[in-house]
């Protein structure tokens, strides 16, 4: 049977580099996927690791609809034998419903990548559908630590290392930011609950 799976994790657990692996394992056996994106750090239409690997994709903005998108390329005389959608936190949820229409209406297995919840331990929308419709949700098993060693549950936004808690819920960017600019930090809970990054612990 066909399956939404959501494999989920925090920032720099290697979702990416999964759906990469998903994908040459599954090419190298013949079959042809689909691979879309949204707003990866290497820029339009790119969907790329920090082992350095990268690999074009359709960029699904705002309005994007993967189910006509899928369906156009099938009838054009296009071949599609599985979906991957990285960056899946920052789908709207009618484009989850769309990809779960692919696997019931298409039969096509659904590959997605995300994060789950954002800065302020919030769910993004494209999450919480996702965790509405997935078959599976797959927690991704090389885990990211939170600077005292305990596995990384959550996503903090820094500025110059620091945790901030106000401002947009999507701010494209990096573990490995900038001092001055915005970047995020993988904590447990206990340290994000407790604004505690690496750079607040050694100024302590
Ligand atoms: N220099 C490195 N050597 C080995 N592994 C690395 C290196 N840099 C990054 N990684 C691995 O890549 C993971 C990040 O992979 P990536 O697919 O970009 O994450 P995600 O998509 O979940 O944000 C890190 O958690 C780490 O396991
Ligand atoms: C927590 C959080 C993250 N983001 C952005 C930052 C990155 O561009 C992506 C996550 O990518 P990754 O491959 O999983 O590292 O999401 C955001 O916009 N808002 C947030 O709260």
């Amino acid at each position: 049977m066909p399956e939404l799976v959501f494999f989920s994790g925090t920032m720099d657990c290697g979702k990416s580099t999964l759906a990469l692996q998903i994908e040459h394992n599954r090419s190298a056996r013949g079959l042809q996927g689909m691979i879309f994106t949204r707003d990866d750090r290497a820029g339009e239409g790119k969907l790329s690791s920090r082992l350095g690997l990268v690999t074009e994709a359709v960029e699904a903005a705002d309005g994007f609809d993967f189910y006509a998108y899928v369906v156009a390329h099938l009838s054009a005389g296009g071949r599609a034998d599985y979906v991957i959608a990285d960056e899946a936190q920052f789908l709207a949820p009618e484009q989850i419903d769309q990809l779960a229409r692919v696997v019931d209406d298409l039969a096509l297995d659904v590959f997605a990548f995300g994060i789950t919840t954002d800065f302020r331990t919030k769910l993004f929308p494209g999450s919480q559908r996702l965790v509405e419709l997935a078959d599976r949700i797959e927690v991704l098993q090389v885990e990211a630590l939170c600077w005292c060693g305990a596995r990384a549950t959550h996503n903090a936004r820094t500025v110059a290392g620091q945790m901030v808690v106000e401002g947009a819920q999507v701010v494209v960017g990096d573990v490995a930011g900038a001092q001055d600019t915005v970047g995020y930090e993988v904590l447990c809970r206990r340290h994000h609950i407790r604004r505690m990054t690496a750079v607040s612990y050694t100024h302590l």
